[in-house]
C-alpha cells in the first residue's frame, strides 16, 4: 500500500497515484517526452524530487531508476518507468505487473572480455573475477554455467557502481558484465562482448494490486496511443476499385482498411494504417500495380 509523503515541507500527496520517473540518466528525457505526449503537466521546483501533475491527480516522483522496481513491488509507489534489466535485477518480477514496454532504453547486458585475450566467451571466464552493476544476473548467469546454484559458484562477481568498462584494464576483474547500446563505450575500453545475458528496454509498471487501479489503466491506454501513433503512419491512395482486392493485400491495415467511393467512374479513396519501417516498400508496390495520388501523413495520437 503506498503511503503518502507526510511532511510538512512536501506537497501533500495523499489522494494522489504516486507515478515515479527516473530522476537522471538514459532513461529521463524519453520519460519527460512520454509524459508530456500522453497530456500530463506538472511544475517541478529545482532540486524537488516530487512534483504535482497540475491536470489528473497524480504526483510525479522523480527517483534514481534502480530503485523505481522495489519501491513500485513495495507498494510505496503506484506506478514507475523502469528497465527491464532493473526489474530483473532487483528480482520484483513477481511482485510488480509489466503493463507495456515502451521501446526506449533498448540495450543488451553483456559479458565482456578484454580484446587480445584468450577469454572467448563466457565458459572461459567461470572462476575468474567478474566485475559488475548487476550482481544478481551475473551470479545467476554463471551458476547456470557452473551448474550450481547461484550462492554456490566458484566465479567471484564483485559489485562496482559505476564505470564498469575500466574495471579490467585497472585490473580488478578478468570480465565484466554491464550494458551495451551502441558498443562504443565497451569498444573504448578494449573489450568486447562475449554473451548476452538479457534484452532490455524501459517498461510501464504497476504495483501488483495498484491503489488507482482505474487512473493507471487511463495512463496505459494514453500511452498505448503514444506509441502506436509512433509506430504507424497512415497511408492514403486512390486505386482502381478492379485492383482494391490487390491493394487490401498489400496494406490491410490494423484492423481494416476505410474505403470511399471517389466521383471518377470505378474508382476509390483507401486510408489505412501502415508500419512506419514498412511505408517504402508499400509505397513501392501500390505504385506498381497502379495506386495514384500515394500519400504518407504522420499520426500524432491513437486510441484503439
Ligand atoms: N546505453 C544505454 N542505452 C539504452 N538504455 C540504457 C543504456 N544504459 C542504460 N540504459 C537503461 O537506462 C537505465 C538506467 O541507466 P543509467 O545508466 O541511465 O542509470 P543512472 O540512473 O544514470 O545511474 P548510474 O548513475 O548508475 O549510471 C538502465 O537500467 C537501462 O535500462
Ligand atoms: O554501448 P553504449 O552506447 O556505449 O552504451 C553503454 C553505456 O551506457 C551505460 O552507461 P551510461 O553512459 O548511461 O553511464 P554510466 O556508466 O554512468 O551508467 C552503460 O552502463 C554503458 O557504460
Amino acid at each position: 500500500m503506498a503511503n503518502s509523503f507526510i511532511n510538512a515541507s512536501l506537497p501533500d500527496t495523499s489522494d494522489r497515484m504516486l507515478f515515479a520517473v527516473p530522476k537522471k540518466g538514459r532513461l529521463y528525457d524519453q520519460c519527460l517526452g512520454l509524459l508530456s505526449s500522453i497530456g500530463i503537466e506538472f511544475n517541478r521546483k529545482p532540486r524537488h524530487d516530487i512534483a504535482l501533475v497540475t491536470n489528473m491527480p497524480i504526483a510525479l516522483v522523480f527517483l534514481p531508476a534502480a530503485d523505481i522496481a522495489t519501491y513500485v513491488a513495495k507498494g510505496n509507489i503506484d506506478i514507475g518507468i523502469t528497465g527491464l534489466d532493473i526489474i530483473r535485477e532487483s528480482q520484483t518480477e513477481n511482485d510488480v505487473a509489466e503493463l507495456l514496454r515502451l521501446g526506449f532504453g533498448k540495450c543488451k547486458l553483456q559479458v565482456q572480455a578484454p580484446l587480445g585475450h584468450p577469454v572467448v566467451s563466457a565458459e572461459d571466464l567461470v572462476g575468474k573475477r567478474i566485475v559488475t552493476s548487476f550482481i544478481n544476473l551475473t551470479k545467476q548467469r554463471f551458476a547456470e554455467l557452473e551448474g550450481v546454484d547461484p550462492e554456490k559458484i566458484r566465479t567471484q562477481v564483485r559489485f562496482v557502481s559505476g564505470s564498469v568498462e575500466a574495471a579490467c584494464g585497472l585490473g580488478l576483474a578478468d570480465g565484466i558484465v554491464d550494458l551495451v547500446e551502441s558498443g562504443d563505450t565497451m569498444r573504448a575500453a578494449g573489450l568486447h562482448a562475449i554473451d548476452t545475458i538479457l534484452d532490455t528496454e524501459s517498461v510501464l509498471i504497476t504495483n501488483q494490486h495498484p491503489r488507482f487501479p482505474k487512473l493507471a489503466e487511463t495512463i496505459k491506454k494514453r500511452v498505448e496511443g503514444i506509441l502506436t501513433a509512433r509506430q504507424y503512419v497512415l497511408c492514403q491512395y486512390n486505386i482502381d476499385r478492379k485492383s482494391l482486392e490487390m491493394a487490401c493485400r498489400i496494406t490491410p491495415g490494423r484492423q481494416a482498411p476505410t474505403v470511399t467511393p471517389l466521383e471518377q467512374n470505378g474508382w476509390v479513396a483507401v486510408s489505412v494504417m501502415v508500419e512506419k519501417k514498412l511505408v517504402g516498400d508499400k509505397m513501392d508496390a501500390l505504385s506498381d500495380i497502379g495506386a495514384t495520388d500515394i500519400l504518407v501523413l504522420n499520426i500524432a495520437n491513437a486510441r484503439a
